[in-house]
């Protein structure tokens, strides 16, 4: 498990990040977003040792993170640093290389998860002539060689067509499987929120939120639609506690400001006339996500 606490880090006069806790669990898929600047990528690299943190520490099961137990990270970069004309099988066994496998056991390796991710055929290629989704693909490789003890990837989604999608979600799954923790990065708010057992959101250096999904759609406001038989316009006078987010001909959209107050609206409601639809709405993780980071 790595456990991450009070992290912090500046560039002058900006704090990139500021008091950063949050916990990447065994076994679980932890989502990490926040727009542009937030200080997901600075975070990531205070994790895996590559930039020094201000204040703050990071512990890996329970003790300080060493050097020894970063290498063991596998890690995928925001800025990649794969190199463009060596020979993808060649880049990918050198890695392993350097991770202690012998060439021969990571030259198998790697050709298996050339194979599940189509390139099985773009071994012997230089890095450079290959797609920027492909680039991607490799780069993925790159960071499950030597059977990381926890997975670190910047933005792996980015830039993948849907099959590599789904062959990086297994990948990952497989991983969670196995009890390893993996945090990811992403800015595709609605694989996050299909993917991921918990997420964390940051805004300005800061987390604002933590949880499952179902955890912050729990926290959000209480929103119920009302489908009406003719026109739903009164509601916007009606004094029931409720705020009223939106109305569309026979439609309102209505927040519970005070428990219980949706029940007065509905009988409201159906003595005005028929009621088609009275319904909870669970809030997307892109409104949560636009509410905490506002
Ligand atoms: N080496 C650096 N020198 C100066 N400022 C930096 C440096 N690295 C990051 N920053 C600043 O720190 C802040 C956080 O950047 P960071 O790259 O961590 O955000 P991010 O959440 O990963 O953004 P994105 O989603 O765009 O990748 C930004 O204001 C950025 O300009």
């Amino acid at each position: 498990m790595l456990q991450l606490r009070d992290l912090t880090r500046r560039f002058g006069d900006i704090t990139a990040v500021d008091g950063v806790s949050f916990d990447v669990s065994d076994g679980q898929l932890t989502g990490f977003v926040g727009g542009n600047g937030a200080g997901k990528t600075t975070t990531m690299r205070m994790v895996m040792g590559v930039l020094a943190r201000d204040e703050g520490t990071i512990l890996w099961n329970g003790a300080p993170v060493t050097v020894h137990d970063q290498r063991r990270f596998g890690y995928m970069p925001e800025e990649r640093g794969l190199y463009p004309k060596q020979p993808v099988l060649d880049q990918l066994a050198y890695l392993g290389e350097l991770h202690g496998m012998t060439g021969r056991d990571a030259r198998r390796s790697i050709m298996e998860q050339l194979e599940r991710f189509g390139l099985a055929d773009r071994a012997k290629d230089r890095v450079e002539k290959l797609s920027l989704g492909n680039q991607q693909r490799v780069q993925i490789i790159a960071a499950l060689i030597a059977e990381p003890a926890a997975l670190i990837l910047d933005e792996p989604f980015s830039g993948l067509d849907p099959d590599a999608v789904d062959s990086m979600t297994d990948i990952l799954r497989e991983h969670t499987v196995r009890g390893i923790p993996v945090l990811f990065s992403s800015h595709q708010l609605d694989l996050v929120q299909r993917l991921c057992d918990r997420l964390t959101i940051m805004a300005r250096g800061r987390v604002v939120a933590s949880g499952t999904v179902s955890e912050l759609q729990a926290g959000g406001p209480t929103r119920y639609k009302l489908t009406l038989g003719g026109d739903a316009g009164w509601v916007r006078d009606a004094r029931h506690g409720v705020h009223v987010v939106d109305v569309d001909g026979p439609t309102a959209l209505v927040e519970i400001v005070q428990e219980g107050t949706e029940q007065p609206l509905l009988e409201e409601a159906m003595a005005r006339g028929p009621v088609r639809e009275f319904a909870r709405v669970i809030p997307a993780l892109s409104e949560i996500y636009r509410e905490v980071t506002a």
